[in-house]
């Protein structure tokens, strides 16, 4: 079953989450159920960019071109990667290959090929988002996923998206939980600029952070690609 692939891109370094750092590829496929305000990549599900249908051996040959052997890891992101049941084909070739994999979703669609997925990053969505959460879905999907495999990372724009977090967390404690600082100009090229803005982002999530007793164990994190690389693709 071929997969709507958006971009192949990589090596490059996971900038987001429980596995900040790691060296990895990225497969951004095409799609979403959601969408979010601010989302960063809306042109996966906003009709501005163009997917390819790709087989799995077809994007693992793309991976190994890329990656010229010096990668370990594979991150599948998207667009929701979860609507595409295809994806099993690809995980089962990356585990042939020996490649570690992680997927970035939001929660709202199950796949059983996610219980392959080494690292699986759910991500809800806050109120700043303008998406509804489904409790009873994502109940389902972490009911499905072990405490090692997966993590929560909630985006934060605002006080009621902290407010959001906190209650998740709460709702969730066995899980690991990231707070995200959100990037609020997804266009702007002024690289500097928007490092220093979102450094100032980062410093308010923190101190929010620091005051909250419900998040005592979450870890707050930037996106490290964004001061890394602005928002350039493919990076
Ligand atoms: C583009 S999404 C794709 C995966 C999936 N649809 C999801 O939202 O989890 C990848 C990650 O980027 C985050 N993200 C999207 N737009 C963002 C923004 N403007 N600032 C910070 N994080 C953002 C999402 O919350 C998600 O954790
Ligand atoms: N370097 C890097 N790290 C990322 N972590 C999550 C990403 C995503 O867009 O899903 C992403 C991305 O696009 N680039
Ligand atoms: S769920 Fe993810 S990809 Fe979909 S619109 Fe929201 S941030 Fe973008
Ligand atoms: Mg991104």
């Amino acid at each position: 079953m071929k997969i709507p692939v958006m971009e192949v891109f990589g090596p490059t370094i996971q900038g987001e989450g429980m596995v900040m750092g790691q060296k990895t590829m990225f497969v951004r496929t095409a799609g979403c159920d959601y969408s979010c305000s601010w989302c960063d990549s809306k042109f996966t599900w906003d009709g501005t960019g163009k997917s390819v249908m790709m087989a799995a051996g077809e994007i693992a040959r793309q991976l190994e071109e890329l990656g010229k052997g010096a990668f370990s890891h594979v991150t599948i992101s998207g667009g929701n990667p979860a609507l595409h049941k295809g994806i099993a084909e690809l995980v089962a070739l990356c585990q042939e290959k020996g490649w570690r994999t992680a997927v970035e979703t939001q929660g709202s669609i199950w796949q059983d090929w996610l219980s392959e997925i080494d690292e699986v990053t759910v991500s809800p969505k806050p109120p700043s988002s303008g998406m509804i959460l489904d409790y009873s879905k994502l109940d389902a999907m972490l009911g499905r996923l072990s405490s090692a495999q997966a993590s929560l990372k909630v985006v934060v724009f605002d006080e009621a998206d902290f407010f959001f977090a906190e209650q998740l967390h709460l709702r969730y404690p066995s899980f690991p939980f990231f707070l995200q600082v959100g990037n609020d100009d997804t266009q702007t090229t002024e690289d500097e600029k928007l490092v220093q803005h979102l450094l100032g982002r980062y410093q308010w999530l923190i101190d929010r952070h620091l005051a909250s007793a419900p998040l005592n164990d979450a870890k707050v994190l930037p996106q490290l690609h964004t001061l890394l690389w602005g928002n350039k693709r493919g990076v």
